[in-house]
């Protein structure tokens, strides 16, 4: 049966650095034109973490050799990485489709996502962007004042807020490519953050979690479905521990039991679940579906992954 889905790619569908994400993005463009060609109504998000970082970085480094640049505010670095990692998508996806024989109009729409100014996130800066750095490197930044963490082991990154998101602004256009046939590209790296002022839209200096945000549009554009995809093919509890159990379905109830046990870990796995739940319980009847890219039509069809609803 045909479906309305919402396809959140992760990290790994996009590759880091340029010719990567390129190679990256046509495996992920193959994937994705299996699931149109199955008859699914595609909504596509993506996350930006690597690149947002990359492009913020690359403009301090300009800014320091010429008087002519300048440092580039967060939210117009995330309404780049939109444009950066929606035209590979786009370009690639229309020409994997018309291989196929389909014609359909892949579009990036830049988008913005409303938050909260008084969200506690902005004095809690906790989402990793950009690459992973020394810590020599990172304890330079600390002397700058940049807010760099160390993440599970693996090296420093800057952190910056990831505050809720709350609503889409370009939602109407969304729902007017779906109905038009066309496959839109939008949420991109959870949105470009904007605050409220009357009419006025004024970008703020934040990353949103491309998943949560993905669970907003899902629920505002009533999707059947919303799929995470990430590194592992399913939800475990007890990761990494002789108890490991993987997931094939939980309940809201079960979810939410997990999430206060503390089984997933903040930046990775917790907030696919709580996107998963929230979307999940946003109507009866509603499934969202975390596993790999490659296994998503097996999961969409029930056979793998981790179906949360
Ligand atoms: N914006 C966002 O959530 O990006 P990542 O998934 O790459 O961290």
């Amino acid at each position: 049966m045909s479906k309305r889905i919402v396809l959140a790619l992760g990290g790994n569908a996009l590759g880091k650095g340029l010719e990567k994400q390129m190679q990256a993005v046509r495996t992920t463009a193959q994937a994705i034109a299996d699931l149109i060609e199955a008859g699914h109504e595609l909504v596509i998000t993506h996350g930006n973490g690597p690149q947002v970082g990359m492009i913020h970085q690359a403009f301090e480094a300009a800014a320091h050799s010429s008087e002519q640049y300048s440092v580039l505010p967060m939210s117009v670095c995330v309404a780049l990485s939109q444009g950066y990692i929606g035209y590979d998508l786009q370009n690639v996806l229309r020409e994997t489709l018309l291989k196929r024989g389909i014609k359909k109009n892949v579009v990036s729409l830049i988008t913005q996502v409303r938050v909260d100014e008084q969200d506690p996130a902005f004095k809690m800066p906790d989402k990793p962007i950009g690459s992973f750095l020394s810590e020599e490197v990172a304890r330079k930044l600390i002397q700058q004042n940049v807010v760099v963490k160390e993440d599970s082991g693996r090296g420093w990154r800057r952190v910056i807020a990831s505050p809720e998101p709350k609503e889409i602004i370009e939602i109407e256009a969304v729902k007017s490519l779906l109905d038009a046939g066309q496959v839109p590209v939008t949420v991109g790296g959870g949105g470009i953050p904007v605050v409220a002022e009357g009419d006025h839209l004024k970008g703020v200096s934040a990353v949103i979690d491309k998943d949560r945000a993905s669970a907003v549009l899902a629920r505002d554009i009533d999707a059947d479905m919303l799929v995470i995809l990430t590194a592992v093919e399913k939800v475990a509890v007890n990761f990494n521990t002789p108890q490991q159990k993987w997931l094939d379905r939980m309940t809201p109830e079960e979810a939410r039991r997990y999430i206060a046990e503390g089984q997933f870990a903040p930046g990775s796995m917790l907030p696919k679940v709580e996107a998963a739940l929230a979307f999940a319980e946003s109507r009866p009847g509603r499934q969202a579906l975390i596993t790999l890219l490659e296994r998503a039509g097996d999961g969409i069809n029930g056979r793998t992954g981790t179906i949360i609803g």
